[in-house]
């Protein structure tokens, strides 16, 4: 079944690779463009745990930067269109540092779009809250622009330089092919600084090495992008030219060409997934110096018609735009971490309360070494990979590899991006009984916010009929 393998892409000679694509040292932050910068701020780390570790405040805008692990968040307030000047400078007035164009088409960046001063990014004026940058470090950003200019890419921002007392970076930001998605190139070999330069770090009182024992979250798992129908193909082979990603296959069920389809039952689902290029030989930022950073996974989700209405196609229609639907947080106990954010306030979609009854699934639950209770009290799902190979057949359940998931409720006000937490014990796809699962955690809690965002239109027309 899995022949003739489509997009799989083995890595040529090193001079033939340097016309092709541009290899990702690693992935820096994931930017995410909000109308209210302090409520998600607050949520990051009050409920998900994060730790504010820079901000940058101008008189036009503000930028927060939160991390946990290697997991780097940058929130943008999204100005409001009344707050947007025509041909302001790109330096707010309260900025401290010097920017200089390399080169001359700047000077159309800076009477565009990007006159918010927003670093390392820019205002994209999406009407409603959406993570939508994917920030990734490059050993030279001129280079990646002229390789992936010469592929036809489109930049927002040219290669600029910013600095400060602890050196330069130099930035550029490429529009990718999925709706509003982008991602900044980042080139900071130079800088000594604790993350980019106009931001200002926040002290604080603790070693970065330091874990949090009760939340353990490490790195981005995976970033998965709802696409419209029979886009993924585009999408996959976009991003095997521009970064060299490699197709991988989430489920040995995988058919090449199709994907991981689940079509039946009410789920309509094409899933294909790609990771890039592993080369993190660039020097790694604190928190991990000297260590090996996870990669993290691409996740492309497609709808298909036949199975109704569901989740990726309500994405679509309130982001307005393809997009980032979800990110998965690695987390080495899940367990713990869904207990100490619930605690703290975040709402995790369950699957349907038989999930954990099912003929076996106690027993499966039980053999990975879990209570059944611990985890439909959060809603967490459990796959245990079924296709291993021979010799762990023969080895006794604990060498069994096992995928523990759960999604949180959306984190906007609209529905337009949610967290899922992610334990990894040996299984590195996404399990099909999880899957699915997980589809109908997410259109439960779909039926239950339809249901409720009609009651009130539904007796204000009662109201009306009654006083006309
Ligand atoms: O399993 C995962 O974590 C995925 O990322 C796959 C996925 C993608 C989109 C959905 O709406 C539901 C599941
Ligand atoms: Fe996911």
């Amino acid at each position: 079944m899995n022949q003739g393998f489509r997009f799989l892409w083995t890595r040529p000679s090193q001079n033939v690779t340097e016309n092709m694509a541009v290899f990702l040292s690693r992935l820096h932050h994931v930017s995410l463009h909000v109308s209210n910068a302090e409520k998600i701020a607050n949520d990051l780390v009050s409920k998900f745990k994060f730790d504010l570790f820079a901000a940058r405040l101008t008189d036009k805008s503000k930028h927060f930067a939160f991390r946990k692990g290697a997991a780097v968040f940058v929130v943008n307030e999204r100005p409001s269109k009344s707050r947007v000047g025509l041909n302001e400078g790109i330096l707010g007035s309260t900025d401290r540092y010097s920017i200089d164009p390399q080169r001359a088409d700047l000077e159309k960046y800076k009477q565009g779009n990007n006159s918010l001063g927003c670093l390392y990014d820019l205002s994209p004026l999406h009407p409603v809250d959406t993570v939508n940058n994917v920030c990734f470090e490059v050993e030279d950003v001129q280079r990646s622009f002229k390789v992936l200019r010469d592929l036809g890419c489109n930049f927002l921002v040219p290669p600029t330089t910013v600095e400060d007392v602890n050196g330069p970076v130099t930035y550029s930001v490429v529009k990718s092919i999925v709706g509003n998605v982008c991602h900044t190139l980042i080139e900071k070999t130079n800088y000594e600084g604790v993350f980019l330069p106009g931001f200002d770090v926040i002290e604080k009182n603790w070693s970065l090495e330091e874990e949090d024992m009760s939340c353990p979250v490490t790195h981005f798992d995976h970033i998965t992008y709802a696409c419209p129908r029979k886009t993924t193909h585009q999408v996959m082979g976009w991003y095997e030219k521009v970064f060299g990603f490699q197709r991988f296959f989430i489920d040995s069920n995988e058919d090449v060409d199709e994907g991981f389809v689940i079509n039946q039952e009410g789920i309509g689902l094409r899933l294909t997934a790609m990771e890039y290029w592993k080369c993190s030989k660039a020097g790694i930022a604190l928190p991990f110096a000297g260590k090996k950073e996870p990669d993290c996974k691409f996740v492309i989700a497609e709808s298909l018609p036949k199975q109704g209405r569901n989740q990726v196609d309500t994405f679509l229609e309130q982001h307005r735009a393809p997009g980032i639907q979800h990110i998965g947080l690695y987390t080495k106990n899940i367990v713990s971490t869904a207990h100490t954010m619930a605690e703290a306030g975040v709402q995790f979609s369950s699957p349907p309360p038989a999930y954990y009854t099912q003929l076996g699934k106690q027993q499966e639950i039980e053999e990975a070494g879990h209570s059944p209770q611990m985890l439909a009290q959060h809603g967490i799902l459990l796959d245990t990979d079924l296709h291993q190979d021979p010799l762990s057949q023969r080895a006794s359940s604990e060498s069994k590899r096992h995928l523990l998931q759960v999604f949180t409720k959306p984190i906007f006000a609209e529905n337009t991006f949610f967290l899922e937490l992610i334990e990894r014990r040996g299984a590195t796809g996404f399990g099909e009984g999880n899957i699915k699962a997980l589809w109908r955690s997410v259109q439960a809690y779909m039926e239950n916010e339809r249901v409720d965002r009609q009651e009130p239109q539904g007796s204000s027309k009662t109201v009306q009929t009654a006083l006309s």
